[in-house]
């Protein structure tokens, strides 16, 4: 489930809108996902919905529009805990991995951004958690009061993030890209000196020094007149130094990145993992280029023995590139990993010792399961007896029961999929990779599929990496999760 709250209030699931309800229904369930996992006092929720008198059934309305919300996120969730609103005494909290919420998410960006130290890196991380805000906060469910008490601080952390995007854009050379996205926010914010500083700096590298200094007068003519101020210093250093064409004012030159100044550390701000012997899987730096885009770009990670690591993100975010690099289909454009050992230089061994169940996986319909399997087991390399006694032993250890007999093209999608966790495992690998292994299942057999892959891999002490764009399958079976945006990692947590 994804939740909005930058710009209109609105849940989705998958690509169904949920119905929150009605304007103060929806403003609650807001302020509980804007404190997200805290308790909420019913008392404080009254507070902000009814600032001025609250009516004598203020409490019970409030009673009445969680249990709704409640019921909302619990049918379309169709009975996955993907979000839920528990009760601790008169207090309420919405229990929710924060980064479902675009609130959390843009801040956890912003975070990130502002450890990195590649300004394009920096500036391209900063547009696109700008990017999640669709309008004001809570846009159609607040008062002016309750903005103010709830949402000031945020649209102070959009502002600070547009801020530092468009300095390292300037640091960048992109002067005259930004110059009116300046001129227009100076205007919508005229006492926001680094805004003003921004802006005469790209006037003056864009070659209009006389538009720069009747910015700095403009400011400070405004400054004192309604403000009683003077300019800061870096309004008035910048403006002594525009007089004099400082050379340290001139654009850099702009010049492409050499491999050694490419980013190498990707952020991770939660989990940092020391090199280890149980390490399987040892990513460094991986990245793919697909003419102009990064499908992937300075992925570094580790999955230990017996972890189950979740990929999340979007789509386009990388993921299916990610394990197409690490089972050799796709070769990466910088960077290395190592699998059991094996480097990914050496395709046919790491082939050996990969298990893969692609995204689509097709299955040929025409033969029965056991067939389809042994065959498989035949292609590494065991005799026909075998290849036999292993299919028969891996269509049971996946659940598919009697059926060996049957054709493929009777199978449901569920069994196909079980199927294909089957044939990943031919090979007794060390590291199986599963591509979105529950797309097209519905709810149960999602359910049934993720506890056959959490019961393999303990049992069998595999590593597994599983490709998602469902937080909810992250947090029914996997150990940490890598959650990828744009092909950048953006988070590296282990699950708790
Ligand atoms: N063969 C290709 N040629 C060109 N661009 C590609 C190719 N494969 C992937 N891309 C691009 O790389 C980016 C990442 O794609 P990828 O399929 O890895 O993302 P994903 O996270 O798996 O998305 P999804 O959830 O939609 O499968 C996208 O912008 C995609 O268009």
């Amino acid at each position: 489930m994804e939740f909005q709250l930058l710009g209109a209030v609105e849940a989705w699931e998958q690509k169904s809108q949920l119905d929150l309800g009605p304007r103060k229904q929806r403003f609650t369930f807001a302020v509980l996902a804007l404190h997200a996992n805290q308790l909420v006092p019913v008392d404080r929720l009254v507070d902000l919905t009814w600032p001025a008198r609250p009516p004598r059934t203020a409490h019970h309305a409030i009673h009445v529009s969680v249990s709704r919300l409640r019921r909302a996120i619990a049918d379309a969730g169709a009975g996955r805990c993907d979000a839920d609103i528990i009760t601790r005494g008169s207090a309420y909290m919405l229990k929710v991995n924060p980064l479902s919420i675009d609130v959390h998410r843009f801040r956890a960006v912003v975070r990130g951004a502002r450890e990195e130290t590649d300004d394009t890196v920096k500036a391209s991380l900063l547009r696109h958690a700008l990017s999640m805000w669709h309008g004001p906060p809570l846009a159609d469910v607040t008062t002016p009061d309750a903005a103010a008490v709830l949402c000031h601080g945020l649209e102070e952390a959009r502002l600070a993030a547009l801020e530092e995007c468009l300095d390292a854009e300037l640091r960048l050379g992109r002067h005259a890209s930004v110059v009116d996205e300046l001129t227009d926010l100076v205007a919508e914010h005229p006492y926001r000196q680094r805004l003003q500083a921004l802006l005469m700096l790209a006037l003056y590298r864009c070659g209009r020094v006389t538009d720069a200094l009747d910015a700095y007068r403009a400011a400070r003519a405004r400054l004192a007149d309604e403000q009683a101020l003077e300019p800061e210093s870096r309004l008035s250093d910048l403006q002594r130094a525009i007089l004099c064409a400082d050379p340290a004012l001139d654009a850099p030159l702009v010049r492409s990145p050499s491999r050694t100044q490419l980013p190498h550390e990707i952020w991770s701000f939660v989990r940092t993992e020391p090199f280890s012997e149980d390490v399987v899987v040892d990513v460094r730096d991986l990245s793919k280029c697909y003419g102009a885009t990064w499908a992937v770009n300075g992925l570094t990670f580790t999955a230990r023995k017996g972890e189950v690591l979740g990929l999340l993100g979007p789509n386009g975010a990388g993921k299916t590139t990610t394990l197409r690099m690490l089972s050799t289909v796709v070769a990466p454009t910088r960077g290395q990993f190592c699998v059991a050992g094996v480097p990914g230089t050496r395709h046919n061994d790491v082939r050996k010792v990969v298990g893969v169940l692609p995204e689509n996986a097709g299955c040929p319909g025409h033969q029965t399961g056991l067939e389809f399997l042994a065959y498989h087991a035949r292609l590494f390399g065991h005799s026909r007896g075998e290849a036999r006694d292993r299919a028969a032993r891996l269509f049971a250890l996946v659940g598919l029961g009697d059926g060996g007999g049957a054709r493929i093209a009777t199978y449901s999608r569920g069994m196909r999929q079980r199927l294909g966790l089957a044939r990943a495992l031919v090979n007794d690998p060390a590291v199986v990779l599963l591509d979105e292994p529950t797309i097209g299942l519905d709810p149960p057999g999602q359910r049934d599929v993720l506890t056959l892959i959490r019961t393999i891999a303990e049992a069998r002490g595999l590593t597994v990496l599983l490709a998602t764009h469902a937080v909810p399958e992250v947090e029914r079976i996997c150990t940490g999760v890598l959650i990828l945006e744009r092909g950048r990692l953006v988070s590296n947590q282990v699950m708790t």
